[in-house]
């Protein structure tokens, strides 16, 4: 790995990478610190963290913190912008069942679902891999529902500047089916719409559509 000493990655090469590229190349001092953290609460959850099992335990939980909030460390407003395409396109574009894994920022548990994301270009279209790629740069930090659910809807109305945006979000959140109230089939459901998805044949229309299966 010694090429990527001196190499600042730029923003593009950023966006690209996933989140262990960045961890492993960019992140150690703080996995460190991180996991010596980690090291101390086994210790106080009454675990030996010096057994076979959990000597690497710190270190891997770090990892994987990095990499559950690696969404700090992404620009959301400069990945759609990367893609913006002049194009003579006026109907509804909706990409759908986009799987979300987020965290709650009360307990930091895990929730996860599905966001359906749409809007209604004006003038310009974004490349599509860029709108999963948005809702991941927000929910891979501590969030909650209602607001990774209007982070999204902003960040595609100012940047894109559409005549609508629409977002729906499903999601089951682990602190109150693991531990708490214990609900194991509660589903929440956010929403949040601008322009003419406050129209509400157009929101019905998008309702309908991200309810309805392919054949
Ligand atoms: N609105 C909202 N609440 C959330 C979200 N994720 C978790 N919560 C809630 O955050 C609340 C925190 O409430 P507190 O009473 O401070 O914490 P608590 O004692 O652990 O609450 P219980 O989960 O009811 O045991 C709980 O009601 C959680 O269900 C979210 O995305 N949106
Ligand atoms: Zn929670």
């Amino acid at each position: 790995m010694e090429q990527y000493k001196d190499h600042t990655p730029s923003m593009m090469e950023e966006n690209e990478m996933d989140g262990y590229e960045k961890i492993d190349r960019y992140n150690a001092g703080k996995i460190k610190r991180i996991a010596d953290k980690y090291h101390d609460i086994l210790k106080d959850i009454g675990e030996n963290p010096d057994r076979e099992g959990l000597n690497k335990t710190p270190e891997r939980v770090a990892k994987a913190l990095q990499f559950l909030t690696h969404g700090y460390d992404l620009n959301p407003t400069e990945i759609l912008k990367s893609a913006m395409f002049t194009e003579d396109y006026s109907q509804m574009v909706i990409v759908k069942d986009i799987e979300v894994y987020s965290m709650c920022e009360h307990h930091m548990l895990p929730f996860f679902g599905k966001a359906h994301v749409a809007y209604i270009p004006n003038g310009k279209v974004v490349g599509l891999s860029k709108i999963p790629r948005v809702v991941d740069a927000f929910s891979r930090r501590l969030q909650v529902q209602e607001r990774l659910t209007n982070e999204i809807r902003d960040c595609i109305e100012s940047t894109l500047k559409p005549l609508g945006v629409a977002v729906v979000i499903e999601c089951k959140h682990m602190c109150m089916s693991m531990r708490g109230i214990q609900k194991q089939n509660s589903v929440t459901t956010t929403s949040a719409f601008t322009g003419e998805f406050v129209n509400e044949n157009t929101r019905m229309e998008f309702m309908q559509l991200i309810a309805a299966k392919l054949s």
